[in-house]
């Protein structure tokens, strides 16, 4: 099945994911922008198209694109269903409009630029392999500061392009612009450094970090520099007034399903009534409770942030990114606001390796900013209904995000002392999903309450 229409509605609600349709929660969906009580500006508009936005939150189908899912980008691996994998990652990486998009991103184009140009050393007389390579930029910008030899491994037919812009650029005699799954391609050597742009939503999303990962246990020298050299997740506390539009637009889903019963009735004689309590879990679980991107501005960000992952691209290991767990305490740093739930980041940056370090560290950060937004903007968990909270208040989170397994069940649990709260977010990517729990526990003598604790399970990306 590829995708599935049923829960369109309006530009609310997107298909639902290809690999596991039926238990899958809803990718994030752009929200039009909503502008808070003090004046801060939620904005999913920007230089990023809605398009390439879709697409990374993994809701465009194949039909929207004219594919089918015989079509081969020659782009699968391992155990995952060849037709899958390209239906639900590689197919929109094929197009030039969507590698458009990244390649506009100008917060990401400058600091890769940066950290190829500002530390040339780790290039000149070099051999790289660049994981991914798309148009070829990252491979291109290596020849150009000085690479010997770079080899471009693109699994979709993006390689042809990549191969004329190399050629346009007269750097044919350097870069090998290679067709194939970095899983399945072989290189005639070891290279000196590895870089790629791996990164999805919250970091993990798309498991392109498997890749190369993969590519890194292969082919780079004992001595080699990964391009990034380290990443981190970061998660803090938002106030935001999406979280009333999502209630408002529940609400109305319900409404609208009430004059569909009375109609269902009277034209044509079946009380539907009985499926109401099924029909609102659904909306709750797959909308209200639904994780989205956006792009915060800092103002609505109310407490510390805490680094729940940091990650060394050097040793890491696959094994190391199924899971992220963290404890952490977030403080709420503004007067009386609300606390309508958390947002989740990431940074990356290019330090070279300790024996090897560049020589100007660059850093690529996707946090939220007044006008340095990314294409990757922040994921958003929403509470319903929202907390009111003081300046002070204490927050001891512990966070669990697991890589779900394909088919999995979204997880209930139980728990007097809970306020269960469901939040999800979800990808077609790789048919690999994510599930995860956030247990907020509060210092809340400010809310009159002795302890609110929400747990949130999410599909997040991988
Ligand atoms: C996020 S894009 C980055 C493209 C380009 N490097 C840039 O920075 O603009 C990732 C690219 O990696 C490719 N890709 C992902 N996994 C791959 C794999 N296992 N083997 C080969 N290519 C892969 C995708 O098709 C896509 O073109």
């Amino acid at each position: 099945m590829v995708g599935c229409s049923g829960w369109n509605r309006g530009e609310r609600q997107r298909a639902l994911p290809v690999c596991d349709p039926d238990i899958i929660p809803l990718p994030s969906t752009p929200q039009a922008d909503v502008r808070e009580e003090d004046g801060a500006h939620e904005s999913t508009s920007g230089r990023i198209s809605s398009d390439w936005k879709r697409h990374r939150a993994g809701e465009l189908e194949l039909g929207d694109w004219g594919l089918n899912g015989e079509e081969d980008g020659g782009s699968s691996s391992g155990p995952v269903d060849k037709g899958a994998d390209f239906a639900n990652y590689f197919c929109t990486y094929g197009f030039l409009y969507h590698q458009k998009e990244m390649l506009s991103d100008r917060v990401r184009m400058d600091a890769y630029y940066n950290a190829v140009f500002k530390n040339k050393h780790h290039f000149q007389g070099k051999t790289v392999l660049d994981v991914g390579t798309g148009s070829g930029i990252l491979a291109i910008w290596s020849a150009q500061a000085g690479a010997r030899k770079v080899y471009a491994v693109e699994a979709t037919k993006m390689s042809e392009h990549a191969r004329t812009l190399v050629r346009a650029n007269n750097l044919q005699d350097i870069v090998e612009v290679i067709e194939g799954s970095m899983e399945e391609i072989d290189l005639p050597e070891k290279v000196d450094v590895i870089i790629s742009e791996w990164m999805g939503y919250f970091l993990l999303r798309e498991s392109m970090f498997d890749s190369v990962i993969c590519a890194r246990d292969r082919w780079l020298k004992p001595t080699g520099v990964m391009y990034p050299s380290h990443a981190r997740m970061w998660v803090a506390p938002i106030r935001s007034g999406l979280v009333d539009q999502k209630k408002n637009d529940y609400e109305g889903a319900m409404d609208d399903w009430y004059g569909f019963l009375e109609d269902t009735k009277d034209y044509y004689g079946v009380d539907m009534s009985v499926l109401t309590k099924p029909f609102s879990e659904e909306q709750q679980k797959y909308y209200l409770q639904t994780s989205l991107w956006n792009n915060l501005h800092p103002n609505q960000v109310i407490g510390t942030a805490a680094v729940i992952k940091e990650i060394d691209c050097l040793t890491v290991s696959v094994n190391d990114i199924l899971q992220v767990k963290s404890n952490f305490s977030s403080v709420i740093n503004m007067v009386p606001t609300r606390f309508c739930g958390f947002a989740g980041w990431f940074d990356v940056h290019f330090r070279g390796r300790g024996e090897d370090p560049a020589q100007q560290e660059i850093e690529l950060t996707t946090a939220p900013s007044p006008n340095n937004g990314t294409h990757w903007g922040q994921q958003v968990f929403f509470f319903h209904p929202p907390l009111h909270v003081d300046e002070e208040t204490n927050l001891n989170v512990s966070f669990l995000m697991t890589r779900s397994k394909e088919n999995h069940r979204l997880m209930e649990s139980e728990d007097s002392n809970e306020l269960l709260i469901l939040l999800s977010i979800s990808t077609p990517c790789k048919c690999l999903q994510a599930r995860a729990w956030l247990i907020l526990e509060m210092d809340v003598c400010n809310v009159g309450m002795q302890q609110i604790c929400a747990g949130l399970m999410a599909g997040i990306p991988f």
